[in-house]
């Protein structure tokens, strides 16, 4: 409102002023029609030869024509704009209002003007800040959207690149942006944009995972705030293509929490799933199954095959238990040799049979490496959470106890652990 009503002031007090001629001969002007065209005094102008000297040359031709089909009467007189130059050869942009009147008894062309250079000069800035701050916006590494409730008014290039939308798109065909959004954030995208809009937050941060057009995943940063478009309450977002990143961020997550050899999950990684585990079970008063397996003799087959194939029994054994397990529980690497086995509302009974099931899927196949065939087998010690006092540690440590015995027992079966172990050594 506030640029519309300068902008009409601009109009309301732009200058005007009056010229007599007739074919083009100065009869009468007014001092403000002098001063727009840079004469200090009426008089000044009136010596001018002919008042085509203030037209530009380009328009001579059609100021002439104009001329003479109002005054033959061929024409009503017309309001036009025009571009003129001042005495000093500098251009100036004015409404010009004809009028054929009669003079000394003769008819001439009254001529109204109306300085709208001030106009035009306020549009020609427009038109720039305009023009630089689209070419800003299109030249922003930053996707730019502005919607209201996911059906998008604005994207900006970098947006339609990172979603694959072609630059020519009509928005109206785009869709509901939500479309493109990973359903798993559906609630909480949903949540968030809801407290924007009700202004219970100023700014929203996210990240979310987007399907881009050719059904490939990419991940992005929004950042959300509050915008008027067209006078109504509309989402602003800045959104950062950070896919890259991501991969990066889950490679070394991966990396931090899976033993390299094997691919299993590792020590750090399973102490903190066995953990939660020890409290859900506890809080849930569910049974808590957890198996130790440690390959037989495996220094032999260092010994025996060298290093290398002794990597590569690891791998094979690591593979043949993970897939044996499927998800009934997770498996990572203790030790060396070692391999845990953790299984939620898994009981005694159950834990034997899964344990009596890996060793015999071990046993029952020699490991093949190159082109030599490896035996291999291992023993299993299987605890389960039995009180409430109970800690994660004192779970592993029964677990080892349990499979002590099942190596002293001459290796290649499963032990339960008992009361009895409690003193036991431990390997
Ligand atoms: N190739 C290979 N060997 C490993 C790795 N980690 C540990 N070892 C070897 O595993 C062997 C474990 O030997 P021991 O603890 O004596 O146990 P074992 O020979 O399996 O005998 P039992 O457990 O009593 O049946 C050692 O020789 C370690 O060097 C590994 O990542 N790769």
């Amino acid at each position: 409102m506030k640029d519309k009503n300068a902008h009409d002031e601009l109009y309301i007090n732009a200058p005007h002023g009056i010229v007599i001629h007739r074919d083009f001969k100065v009869l009468y002007v007014d001092d403000n029609y002098a001063q727009l065209f840079g004469f200090e005094k009426k008089e000044d102008m009136l010596k001018i030869g002919s008042l085509l000297e203030l037209i530009d040359p380009s328009e001579w031709d059609r100021s002439t024509r104009t001329y003479q089909a109002v005054m033959s009467g061929e024409k009503p007189p017309t309001v036009h704009s025009s571009r003129n130059l001042n005495k000093n050869k500098q251009e100036i942009n004015v409404l010009v209002v004809d009028h054929v009147i009669e003079w000394q008894g003769q008819p001439a062309m009254q001529v109204t003007i109306v300085d709208l250079s001030q106009q035009v000069k306020a549009q020609k800035q427009i038109r720039d800040s305009e023009r630089r701050y689209r070419e800003l916006v299109d030249g922003s590494i930053q996707g730019i959207l502005v919607h209201q409730n996911f059906t998008p008014l604005f994207a900006n290039n970098s947006l339609r690149e990172m979603f694959g939308l072609p630059l020519s798109a009509k928005l109206s065909e785009v869709g509901d942006m939500m479309g493109y959004i990973d359903p798993q954030h559906w609630k909480e995208i949903g949540e968030k944009h809801q407290q924007l809009m009700a202004g219970e937050q100023k700014q929203i941060k996210s990240e979310y995972k987007v399907t881009h057009v050719d059904g490939s995943s990419i991940w992005v940063n929004l950042l959300s705030s509050i915008c008027f478009w067209e006078g109504k309450p509309a989402a602003l977002a800045t959104v950062v293509d950070m896919t890259e990143q991501k991969r990066l961020q889950q490679a070394l997550e991966y990396k931090a929490n899976h033993d390299g050899l094997t691919g299993l999950l590792n020590r750090n990684s399973m102490s903190e799933i066995l953990e939660s585990a020890v409290q859900t079970a506890k809080d849930e008063t569910s049974d808590l199954c957890c198996i130790l397996a440690d390959i037989d003799e495996f220094k032999k087959i260092n010994d025996c095959y060298g290093h290398h194939a002794g990597d590569k029994v690891l791998k094979i054994f690591s593979q043949r238990c993970s897939d044996s397990l499927l998800k009934q529980g997770s498996v990572g690497r203790w030790g060396g040799e070692e391999f845990i086995f953790l299984m939620q509302q898994v009981d005694q009974i159950e834990g034997v049979f899964i344990a009596e099931r890996l060793r015999r899927l071990i046993a029952s196949e020699p490991i093949v490496v190159g082109d030599i065939s490896i035996s291999v087998s291992a023993s299993f010690g299987i605890a389960l959470l039995n009180s409430p006092q109970q800690t994660a540690e004192d779970l592993v440590a029964n677990a080892d106890r349990a499979l002590y015995k099942a190596k002293r027992k001459g290796r290649n079966c499963t032990m339960l652990f008992n009361e009895e172990d409690q003193h036991s050594l431990t390997i």
